[in-house]
């Protein structure tokens, strides 16, 4: 199939029919006009693990937050960002930051997703959290790797298609990084998409990613071999 390459005088790029979320044209710009963040073209496809690095400052956040559709008050969204989807899930940085922090962890979850009891433990196990004592703790009582395990568990029982995860592995050693994120990998089913912002490149390996770089805002798209060089998206 072939298509125009121009619509009425604007670019015009073909949405990618696997895809489950897309951005054209996109920007995000300060209420004073400054832009913080371009994207030309990006589909996010079913299934896939996407990693996105780069220094800090750089616009992975606000990446995060574009493909989330909610950005943070104050700054302005232009472009177009297409997707059917009603939920998405997120990992962040502090798991307590998912959780409310003094309902018990496995009431909680029952409440948040509407899982039966059984599918909740089912999870908890899954992500390591198997003492019963832990599933009557509220989030508060958990320490961070629990509480991060925790919000995996959360992602995954939302079943969203898409799920974000925004530095889930910054406050861990590399060993529980690997776990967490091989948790996360499992946990997130075949079909369901993964977005995992961070400042480790040794993440794109441990997931065998996709990988976008952000550099000032400016989103490249990291070609698998490093030979084959990159190319902005
Ligand atoms: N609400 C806001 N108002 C103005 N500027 C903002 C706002 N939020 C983010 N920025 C700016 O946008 C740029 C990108 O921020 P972002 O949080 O996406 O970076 P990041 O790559 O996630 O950084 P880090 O790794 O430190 O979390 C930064 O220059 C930041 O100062």
């Amino acid at each position: 199939m072939t298509y125009p390459s121009t619509l009425e005088g604007m670019s015009y790029v073909p949405m990618d029919p696997r895809s489950v979320l897309s951005l054209r044209d996109a920007e995000v710009r300060t209420a004073e006009g400054a832009t913080l963040l371009v994207v030309d073209a990006l589909d996010v496809r079913a299934g896939e693990r996407i990693v996105v690095t780069g220094p800090s400052g750089s616009g992975k956040s606000l990446l995060l937050s574009t493909l989330a559709g909610r950005w943070p008050a104050g700054l302005r969204f232009a472009g177009r960002r297409t997707t059917e989807l009603d939920r998405i899930g997120f990992v962040p940085q502090r798991g307590l930051d998912a959780l409310h922090p003094l309902v018990p962890l496995a009431r909680q979850l029952r409440r948040v997703t509407g899982a039966d009891r059984s599918s909740v433990v089912r999870v908890l196990e899954a992500v390591g959290l198997d003492d019963p004592a832990l599933h009557r703790r509220r989030p508060t009582e958990l320490s961070g790797g629990q509480a991060q395990r925790a919000s995996v568990a959360l992602a995954a029982l939302t079943n969203a298609p898409l799920v974000l995860a925004d530095e889930p592995t910054s406050a861990l050693d590399h060993e529980s990084r690997d776990q967490t994120l091989r948790l996360l990998d499992e946990i997130v089913g075949a079909t369901q998409a993964l977005v995992v912002a961070t400042h480790d490149a040794a993440v794109v390996r441990a997931l065998g990613a996709r990988h976008l770089a952000v550099s000032d805002g400016v989103v490249t798209e990291l070609s698998p071999r490093a030979e084959q060089g990159s190319s902005r998206i």
